[in-house]
């Protein structure tokens, strides 16, 4: 009943697509999913009728489908143009304000990082979609790197937020007309840019790049013409991945992860199959559903959406229930979008701010009433099935600190306290995804950067001085496993180990990838915005973290 990933019966659905993914003639499924076509759809799927109906059972043989391919299909890559950012220039301002000479010199080299990731499309892509998984964008974009070979959404924010330190605002420029170009478009901004992620999407960042946009160029007229689209993204969160829950006999609306879409997804096609095998048909399609709206959450995948038999927030990877979860992180990031719409109409001078003050206290409401635990001090999913909070440690239950989207001062400070109790301060090298081991890679042991930032964002945020030496604290066991693991690889990855010496992540569906767009971004802002305290060598202890720790050794030795 649900359609299929997209509308290609080559790259989405049919027995091309099934055939090849089965075979297994490539260490990953996304590769044969970026191919290029050298000829038109109906030829190529005819071709593949006229060889499978020659052999018995309609098997093709390992060999003749190498050969297939080799006839018909291109290696991935071919869709872009080689392409260097023009606006790309030594030497930014801030690398001026970071104090510590070898962070001063890193900081450079990731700014040189930029050529290497930035990516034009072939206008070949715009004349003929059909021969492509390629989605075609009007401007360049900075892809993340190694097998993400395309723009990302929610990666792209902190892409943004490093290009525009970088003073590459006309690279920023155009990859935020891109994003437009997409909602006006499909409605939406879809998770990637190719045509299996087009059904679904990742966590709705647009309004927060026009925000940092705005913030370094202050540009009225630009915010004036991308607010449409702004709004039509915010309407189609609300309408399609929103959901009324009742608490204490009041109705609240909330959002989730959505994602009704059947089919294994293309890129990682023996994956989604195996994992389903055994199970009844509905269930497998409902698996399927919910493992896309893990991938629409960023967090693909976790031990976050597990609901096991019981509604616990336990099991496995098959238990995934993504859609029956109320996130914390993306309501606070839909809070701050309400705030931030609210914030574009009162610049301009319009006056529709106030029916987006109203959704953003309405949701803090919401918020409050079904997510915030005053006894625990922190914001918990809610879980839909067993209609309960779920209390494991996530970062993201920190978010509504980062989105400034609570009501009292006190909450914050609570928020703070639950932080230090939860065990997740105890790693070197940043705080881990979860405490919970489950082979996953929005898991423990790794750590991502954008919770890194959105994490030490909310705490920099605080009024206290505790909070404010906590994130200086987090950001400097950032950056030196960064650093460090730069110093050992000779680069930036998608993710890291909580544990050793600049180590990187791993786990989950694909081997760690290189390059990164993300982890670039966060690293900039971080040492542009501490710059003059980070240090290469060991940390400095914040005199917030310093005093109990002088404390308990005098009651020591007492
Ligand atoms: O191919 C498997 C999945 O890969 C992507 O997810 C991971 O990389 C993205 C790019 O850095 C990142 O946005 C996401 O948070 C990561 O988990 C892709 O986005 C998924 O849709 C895809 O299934």
């Amino acid at each position: 009943v649900f359609p299929p990933p997209c509308d290609s019966q080559i790259y989405c659905s049919g027995p091309i697509l099934h055939h090849v993914q089965e075979a297994k003639l490539f260490d990953d499924d996304k590769y044969f999913v970026d191919m290029k076509l050298k000829a038109v759809p109906d030829v190529v799927l005819s071709a593949f009728h006229n060889l499978s109906n020659e052999t018995p059972n309609a098997t093709v043989l390992p060999a003749e489908l190498q050969e297939f391919l080799s006839v018909y299909f291109e290696k991935p890559g071919t869709e872009f143009e080689s392409w260097t950012p023009p606006d790309w220039q030594d030497k930014p301002k801030f690398l001026g304000g970071i104090a510590d000479q070898k962070l001063r010199d890193w900081a450079e080299k990731i700014h040189h990082l930029w050529k290497s990731l930035g990516r034009k499309i072939h206008v070949g892509v715009k004349d003929h979609p059909e021969l492509y998984s390629q989605i075609y964008t009007p401007h360049p974009v900075v892809v993340p790197g190694g097998r993400f070979r395309e723009l990302y959404y929610w990666d792209s924010y902190w892409v943004i937020n490093g290009l525009l330190l970088s003073e590459m605002t006309d690279t920023a420029h155009g990859m935020i007309e891109n994003f437009v170009y997409l909602v006006n478009r499909h409605g939406f901004i879809p998770n990637g840019g190719r045509i299996y992620y087009e059904r679904r999407s990742q966590p709705p960042f647009l309004t927060l790049m026009v925000e940092s946009y705005y913030q370094a160029t202050k540009d009225k007229s630009f915010l004036r013409g991308v607010l449409p689209a702004l709004e039509k993204e915010y309407r189609f969160w609300m309408t399609n991945r929103s959901v009324a829950v009742t608490v204490n006999g009041e109705e609240y609306v909330l959002n989730r992860y959505y994602v009704p879409v059947g089919l294994p997804r293309p890129e990682s096609y023996t994956d989604d199959l195996e994992l389903a095998e055994g199970l009844a048909d509905d269930r497998k399609e409902q698996l399927w559903m919910d493992l896309k709206a893990g991938a629409e959450s960023g967090w693909d995948f976790t031990s976050r959406w597990y609901i096991d038999s019981d509604g616990r927030n336990n099991g496995t990877l098959k238990e995934t229930q993504t859609s029956q979860i109320l996130p914390t992180d993306l309501n606070a990031l839909l809070c701050l979008n309400e705030k931030t719409l609210a914030s574009f109409h009162r610049i301009l001078g319009d006056d529709s701010a106030a029916a987006y003050d109203q959704a953003a206290a309405r949701r803090l409401g919401a918020m409050e009433s079904v997510l915030w635990d005053a006894e625990r001090g922190a914001w918990f999913d809610y879980n839909l099935v067993t209609h309960s909070r779920h209390h494991e440690f996530y970062p993201s239950n920190l978010a509504p600190l980062w989105a400034q989207c609570y009501s009292q001062a006190e909450m914050g400070e609570k928020a703070v306290q639950y932080l230090k109790g939860s065990g997740a301060l105890q790693f070197p090298n940043g705080v881990p995804t979860s405490l919970k081991e489950s082979g996953q890679q929005w898991d423990y042991p790794n750590a991502w950067p954008p919770l890194q930032h959105m994490l030490i964002s909310g705490l920099s945020k605080l009024p206290s001085e505790d909070a404010k030496d906590l994130a200086f604290d987090l950001a400097q066991r950032w950056i030196k496993t960064n650093w460090l693991a730069y110093m050992k690889y000779d680069a930036m990855f998608e993710k890291y180990d909580v544990n050793g010496d600049g180590k990187p992540g791993g786990g989950g569906e694909y081997e760690v990838q290189l390059g990164f767009g993300w982890t670039n971004g966060v690293a900039l802002q971080l040492l542009d915005q501490y710059g003059a305290t980070l240090t290469s060598g060991n940390r400095r202890l914040s005199p917030g973290l310093l005093l109990p720790l002088v404390i308990s050794a005098i009651l020591m030795l007492q």
